[in-house]
């Protein structure tokens, strides 16, 4: 789930930028980059790392100009070299940078088609993709000046071909930003303005917390198919671009990976959050009516909304008996397995007297590998805890992700093909309860009931862009399961390094 962000203001937009993406930073830890946009020329930076790690002194005197965009990655395709780090560039027409976040799900079809227009990728991003597909299609205007009518038809043209979720951001030399969303909606983008007084200043971002944190003011979500293209010169264009769009946002935005202050399609993360841990609770008092539950407890970080409104519905003790420690990131949006299991312990470290002697009810946003829960089950009985009980505020992830989550491998999926009491078995819990699907949806959708589905294939194994049969599947396990991640991994540095020249 990358986070995406564009400006085009009235002065520098460098550090607006980098700020933007710091609140972003929970979208995407492996890599970053920012363009600007200064005379008749882009300005680049991007490589591996966070964003506090990428962008030194030099490179943001290097980002000049009163337009950019921004990106922080965490790969869904391709590989992890810093080569496929985003933006993308490419030189014609005009000169375009593109910024990526979501996962296209026809990228073989799409790669194919860019031989036939002598189009070049150069390495195994769909990103790259995405920008020469949009490329092609704005070359074909031959304008000099584009009108925003015709970006808004390249982008149409865009739609069209491409299958899966994006959220786009990307900016044409010497005419504007154009900003673009899939006609589901999947990947979530919001517009904003900030007025100056020599004008109205611009800015799409993933969350509204990255508006918020730079003083811009929340427009609106931009709709499903929906582009935005602000002109250099500061003017705004909005038009629907995709024939058929309908809404079907991503549910696991709201369950694990949206900041809770951010609103999303007009529902507030925070406040959906509250809802799970509301239904949830509810659940667990059905069914578990003689229970012995003395304390719950949260896995830090993003759970500790829902747990709280357990504890509320339940009547029980609310402790935080897990401290977090704040310079390790999250860890299921790690590359790799073993990183994954090593940061729990060091990111989490249990209060003994919370536990000792107590029955205690833990509760995380979602279970998907299990990786934090069996390791904080562990240490909930090393602190003493008598019997550990679990809740999960999402249901059993049985189900790959296509759309810019990285679940490609249903075997890698804890839930896939086993039950509770399984799941419960492997994680080592006294008991174990999950969220109804049915209650999630009705959780996040209460928010805001225009909505009338969500994306939710990771739990029913529905794809929403009715595009995803099992041997693509098969395909993507092959592509992208742990072991074929880590070989891929050696490659890093082949790809042309044509990103980071840098100006002394
Ligand atoms: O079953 P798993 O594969 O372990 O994945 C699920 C866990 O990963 C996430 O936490 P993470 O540490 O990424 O972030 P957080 O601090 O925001 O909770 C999520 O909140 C769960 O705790
Ligand atoms: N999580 C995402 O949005 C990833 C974007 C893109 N598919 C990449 O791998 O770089
Ligand atoms: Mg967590």
């Amino acid at each position: 789930m990358c986070g995406i962000v564009g400006i085009v203001g009235k002065s520098t937009v460098n550090q607006t930028i980098y700020d933007a993406l710091t609140v972003l930073q929970h979208r995407g830890q492996d890599a970053a980059g920012i363009v600007t946009v200064d005379m008749n020329a882009f300005r680049l930076r991007k490589a591996n790392g966070l964003v506090k790690d990428v962008f030194e002194p030099k490179h943001m005197q290097r980002l000049q100009g009163n337009a950019g965009i921004g990106h922080v990655r965490y790969p869904t395709a391709g590989s992890s070299s810093a080569s496929e780090a985003q933006p993308f560039y490419v030189n014609s027409p005009f000169g375009i940078s593109l910024a990526h976040n979501g996962n296209l799900t026809n990228t073989i079809e799409l790669a194919e088609s860019l031989v036939t227009k002598r189009r070049h990728v150069n390495t195994t991003s769909d990103s790259e993709i995405l920008l020469n597909l949009l490329a092609d299609e704005l070359q074909e205007t031959r304008s000099l000046t584009l009108s925003a009518d015709e970006v808004f038809d390249a982008v149409a043209k865009v739609h069209a071909q491409t299958r899966g979720a994006y959220a786009v951001v990307a900016m044409i030399i010497g005419q504007g930003l154009v900003a673009f969303r899939d006609p589901f909606g999947i990947r979530p983008l919001v517009l904003g303005k900030h007025e100056t007084p020599t004008g109205t200043e611009y800015m799409v971002a993933s969350e509204s917390v990255a508006l918020d944190a730079v003083g811009f003011e929340v427009m609106r979500d931009v709709a499903p198919g929906e582009a935005v293209y602000i002109s250099l010169d500061g003017q705004l264009f909005t038009r629907q671009c995709a024939a058929d769009p309908s809404y079907a946002p991503c549910i696991f935005e709201f369950v694990y990976f949206a900041r809770p202050d951010s609103s999303i399609d007009k529902i507030s993360v925070y406040a959906s959050r509250v809802n799970m841990g509301a239904k949830l609770g509810e659940k667990i008092k059905k069914e578990w009516e003689d229970h012995d539950i003395d304390v719950v407890i949260p896995i830090p970080e993003t759970s500790c909304d829902i747990a709280l409104e357990i504890a509320r519905c339940m009547d029980l003790p609310y402790r935080q008996g897990f401290v977090k420690n704040r310079y390790i990131g999250r860890t299921f949006i790690m590359p790799g397995q073993l990183e994954r299991k090593k940061s729990v312990r060091r990111k989490l470290n249990a209060i003994n007297t919370e536990f000792k002697g107590k029955n205690v009810l833990l509760v995380d946003d979602s279970i998907v590998r299990g990786t934090t829960s069996e390791q904080i089950i562990e240490m909930a009985r090393e602190a003493g805890a008598k019997k550990v009980y679990f809740a999960s505020a999402a249901p059993e992830i049985r189900f790959p992700n296509v759309y810019g989550i990285d679940m490609p491998t249903s075997n890698e999926l804890i839930a896939h093909g086993r039950d509770a009491d399984e799941i419960a078995k492997i994680i080592g819990a006294d008991g174990i309860i999950f969220q109804d699907l049915s209650d999630l949806i009705e959780a996040v959708r209460m928010e805001n009931p225009e909505i009338k589905r969500f994306e939710t294939s990771v739990f029913d194994g529905h794809y929403i862009t009715n595009d995803v049969d099992q041997a693509y599947l098969d395909h993507l396990t092959q592509l992208r399961n742990d072991d074929a991640k880590a070989n891929r991994s050696k490659d890093i540095g082949t790809n042309l390094e044509m990103h980071n020249v840098c100006h002394p």
